[in-house]
């Protein structure tokens, strides 16, 4: 950085999170009945001098004759605003030692507590431009030297004038009054900062925003403690994600698009092209064709259990690593699965459905318990084994096919063939992925080897069970009912109507894919994803990844981390290290993990490395995404 650049920096809700009036008027007035009131109307008083709405001299005048303040008041104040610097500022402190020279703090607040809060982070008081109090002889502050420049209108412009900085000067701040030194022409550019407080009138007004320290550092290339600014990470969230996911990655810093809609292909290859990070339930097909517009995409989240509807190997060829919720919406699923059989059993939909219309139905006629019934369930996975241990307990008889082998829970029994079940259970209920060969995978041949009277039950994916030969089935009085949660085809919005084949059928229950809809699995899956996508883009972790080799890395610590994410060949490995070793790199850890189609190497170096190695290792053949962290 050339050593000509000065920083002129604002001190209220920009070096601290709070205005310094504000909180002191917080501690002189506790416990005083007026506390509320007189509070309001020190904020508005700040507020109209931040916009340019008063003078400032008016609003200081106004605000000091409101506070009952004194020196003991002060020094709370002090340890108060020493705990409240602004979370990247106290992230930085190497910009504030190495150019505590060219930093000045230009504030219409006090240097009574301004000095000691800024001297935490190594400034000194000299280069502190700010008003003093003034004291009667019991301590309590009476007003402010009139004499001071910085409190008269206008003031941060006329000191700037009088300093007569030599070089670049650069204005960092909050308020409308940082904004006038870069009109008065005595500052190259100034930049609002929005990390705290962001004001549209003094927005509008910056030659950049920028919602945090690490924003500014990185558009000047100057030291930083994160290699890339929070606030440049951008999130798309389709399909109504739980309100949680964007809370998690508001408070990391990302920006936030958050829809309650899916998208389809054309619209989504659009939107994702500025997306670091896409989030999505079922809907949203994320295919090769949408990826490729996808530049700076590094994660999804599939804010549910299935990955189907996503091109999982297009994604990790694009070093772009998936997430899923594998387990927090499964109870949700099965309690829907059990209220399901037990309707059906009793013949409910039928019979609520006479009700509504006005027919009294009291008979036992095709109504069962479920006690002692055979259970059958097709995919023992999550969902299908925790069935199987709540239906066991409720009385209910359970047998399970899966295509792997799996450890059967309780009194379970497992079945050899998907005939052999069908052909023995009164209940079957799918819970199997979505994949291809799974298309069909009850079709006519298959529901006609059900027992006569049997009800299915499809929670899984719509493309699995053949709805014409479903309806055949239904119509034929093989099956004496269905629940169907999931169709070949869904609505993408609540405003989209939906037709079925299925509709208007006696004992059938039509959902409309809400399985995994409650509250709990909804808040649940958006606390697990938001905080696994935000591990991967900090630490480079993929544990639980659906699509990258899984690692598990330790805390990042004093050092530089080097993610290499490239196509798994033979030798890719040995070319990484050795390029270390011509640039005499000091390795602190390597971690390296492969699967079919790509290699995920992550180094971790000594800070002190040649730049030349980045290039070289983004140029190597078959690197697919390279990244570093710190
Ligand atoms: N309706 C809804 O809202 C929800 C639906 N789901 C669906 O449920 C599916 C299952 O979820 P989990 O149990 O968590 O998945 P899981 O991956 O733990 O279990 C799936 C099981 O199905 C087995 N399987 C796959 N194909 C099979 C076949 N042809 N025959 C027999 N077994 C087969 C697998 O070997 C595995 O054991 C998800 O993939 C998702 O599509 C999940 C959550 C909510
Ligand atoms: O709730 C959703 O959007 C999808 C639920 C689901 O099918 C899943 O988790 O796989």
């Amino acid at each position: 950085m050339a050593e000509n650049k000065n920083f002129i920096i604002d001190f209220d809700s920009t070096f601290t999170k709070v205005e310094g009036l504000e909180a002191l008027a917080e501690i002189a007035l506790h416990n005083k009945p007026n506390k509320k009131k007189i509070l309001e109307k020190i904020e508005t008083l700040t507020e109209k001098a931040m916009q340019g709405d008063i003078s400032f001299r008016e609003s200081l005048e106004k605000r000091l004759a409101l506070l009952p303040a004194n020196k003991d008041h002060l020094k709370l104040l002090i340890v108060r605003l020493q705990k409240q610097i602004s979370t990247s500022f106290n992230r930085n402190p190497t910009f504030f030692t190495q150019y505590k020279n060219s930093i000045y703090i230009v504030s219409s607040g006090f240097k009574d507590f301004i000095i000691p809060v800024v001297e935490r982070l190594g400034l000194s008081a000299k280069n502190v431009y700010a008003n003093t109090f003034t004291y009667d002889k019991e301590g309590n502050i009476t007003g402010f030297d009139e004499d001071n420049i910085l409190s008269t209108n206008n003031g941060k412009v006329k000191l700037l004038q009088q300093l007569d900085l030599q070089g670049d000067v650069y204005v960092v701040g909050d308020g409308y009054t940082d904004y006038e030194m870069k009109a008065a022409g005595l500052a190259n550019k100034f930049y609002a900062f929005t990390e705290n407080v962001a004001r549209e009138k003094v927005m509008h007004k910056a030659d950049h925003i920028t919602p945090s320290l690490d924003e500014f550092l990185y558009v000047h290339q100057m030291n930083r403690t994160l290699s890339y600014p929070k606030n440049r990470i951008k999130v798309l969230l389709l399909e109504n994600i739980h309100a949680d996911a964007k809370k998690i990655f508001e408070e990391e810093g990302y920006q936030i698009e958050s829809l309650s809609t899916a998208l389809d292909e054309a619209e989504l290859a659009e939107k994702i092209k500025d997306v670091s990070i896409l989030g999505i339930r079922s809907k949203s097909l994320l295919t090769e064709k949408v990826l490729k517009q996808a530049k700076r995409l590094i994660g999804v989240g599939a804010f549910c259990i299935g990955t189907n509807q996503i091109d999982l190997e297009a994604c990790a060829k694009k070093g772009v690593s998936v997430f899923n919720a594998p387990f927090s919406n499964t109870r949700s699923v099965v309690e829907l699965a059990i209220g399901e059989i037990i309707f059906l059993l009793r013949n409910l939909p039928t019979k609520m459905q006479a009700m509504q219309d006005g027919n009294w139905q009291k008979s036992a006629q095709n109504s069962y318990e479920i006690r002692g019934k055979k259970l059958g369930i097709i995919g023992y996975g999550n969902i299908g084994a925790q069935l199987s241990v709540l239906a066991e307990n409720m009385g209910l008889d359970v047998y399970y096919y899966d295509i792997v082998d799996k450890l059967p829970l309780g009194n379970v029994t497992k079945c050899k063939s998907l005939k052999q079940l069908l052909t023995t259970c009164d209940i079957i209920s799918l819970h199997v992925e979505g994949k291809t060969e799974n298309k069909n995978l009850l079709g006519e041949e298959e529901l006609n080897a059900m027992k006569k009277g049997s009800i299915l039950l499809n929670l899984s994916r719509g493309e699995v069970v053949d709805l014409n030969a479903l309806k055949k089935a239904l119509e034929s009085g093989n099956l004496a009912g269905a629940g169907i949660d999931v169709f070949p085809e869904e609505p993408k919005t609540n405003q989209e109507k939906f037709t079925s084949v299925l509709q208007g059928m006696p004992n059938v229950i039509l959902t409309p894919h809400i399985g995994g809809s409650t509250i709990e699995a909804q808040e649940n899956i958006a606390n697990f994803v938001a905080n696994k996508i935000i591990k991967y883009v900090n630490t480079g972790s993929s544990t639980s990844s659906v699509n990258f080799p899984n690692l598990q890395l330790p805390q990042l610590q004093d050092a530089h981390r080097l993610l290499h994410i490239h196509y798994n060949r033979p030798g890719i490995l040995a070319e990484i290290n050795s390029i270390f070793g011509q640039h005499n790199i000091n390795i602190d850890g390597q971690y390296l993990k492969t699967n079919q189609q790509i290699g995920y190497v992550i180094t971790d170096v000594n800070k002190a490395y040649d730049e030349a190695v980045v290039n070289k290792l983004k140029s190597l053949e078959g690197t697919i995404k390279f990244r570093v962290l710190y």
